[in-house]
């Protein structure tokens, strides 16, 4: 059992860290972004990365895509990476199950798991989204595009599915932050309904780190910035490993 819990701290680390290696190079036009990422995935013995572009993905999603990947860290023809603030994060399903360790914990909580938001196979039908973090500036965007089975008031997002996206966007930032969390306090104002099938932007930023709580605040944005569809605050707690082996 103690052999188990340090591998999987291991794994809890080295899932933290996001490594450079997962993240794909820089593509610049939309059109080849698709294709170069298609060929990339068929060849690539990793898991399906559902951040990737597909072809579900609207004129917005593209250009704001290409706008941040292209600030995003690039490999050099020597293997270097370039110095960039921006990291784009791929999902790779359950990204526990890739980390080492993870395979354990993972068949301890259930092995057929997989992230809420990632659950759905048709492209374009639910959470379409992409996350980038600055690790200078300590903050994350993601560009969401909502799909058809996300409907809450007619036309319009489901206020449930924003909060899920607001959970996932900061708990995954958190987690860049400061390690393995869980959500404790999740506050939100809804400010003006999020039509169905729009592309947003869901920024979350740092407030405060204090011992085990990490304070985030986050917004959903139209992509030109105009109208405020959501703000939030968010608290997350460090957890350790053994919090959810033993289930809280
Ligand atoms: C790569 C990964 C990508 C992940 C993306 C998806 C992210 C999704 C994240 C989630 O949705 S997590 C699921 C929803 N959350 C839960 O189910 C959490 C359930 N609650 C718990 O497990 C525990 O209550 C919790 C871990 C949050 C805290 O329990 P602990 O026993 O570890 O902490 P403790 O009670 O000692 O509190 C630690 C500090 O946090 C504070 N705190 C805890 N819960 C709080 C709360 N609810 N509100 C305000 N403050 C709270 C508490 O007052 C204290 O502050 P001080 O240090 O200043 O004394």
């Amino acid at each position: 059992m103690a052999r188990m819990l340090r591998r999987l701290r291991k794994g809890f680390q080295s899932l933290t860290s996001f490594s450079a290696a997962t993240i794909q190079p820089n593509l610049s036009a939309s059109e080849s972004s698709r294709s170069e990422v298609a060929l990339l995935s068929f060849f690539s013995p990793k898991p399906r990365d559902f951040s990737l572009p597909n072809s579900s993905w609207g004129s917005e999603m593209m250009r704001l895509y290409d706008h941040y990947n292209s600030q995003c860290e690039a490999e050099t023809e020597g293997g270097q990476t370039q110095g960039s603030p921006w990291q784009r994060l791929p999902s790779y399903n359950r990204s526990l199950k890739y980390a080492p360790g993870g395979v354990y914990l993972s068949k301890i909580v259930q092995s057929k798991a997989r992230l809420f938001t990632r659950n759905i196979r048709e492209p374009g039908a639910a959470f379409e989204y992409a996350l980038f973090v600055n690790k200078g500036e300590k903050k994350c965007v993601c560009i969401f595009q909502a799909g058809w089975l996300l409907e809450g008031p007619p036309g319009h997002v489901h206020g449930g599915a924003i909060a899920t996206m607001i959970d996932t966007v900061t708990g995954t930032h958190a987690t860049f932050l400061s390690g393995p969390i869980m959500t404790a306090n999740l506050n939100i104002a809804y400010r003006s309904p999020i039509p169905l099938g729009s592309t947003v932007l869901i920024e979350s930023s740092l407030d405060t780190q204090e011992g085990r709580k990490t304070f985030i605040s986050c917004k959903v944005m139209s992509t030109d910035g105009s109208k405020l569809h959501t703000e939030a605050t968010v608290l997350f707690v460090s957890i350790n490993v053994s919090h959810l082996v033993r289930g809280g």
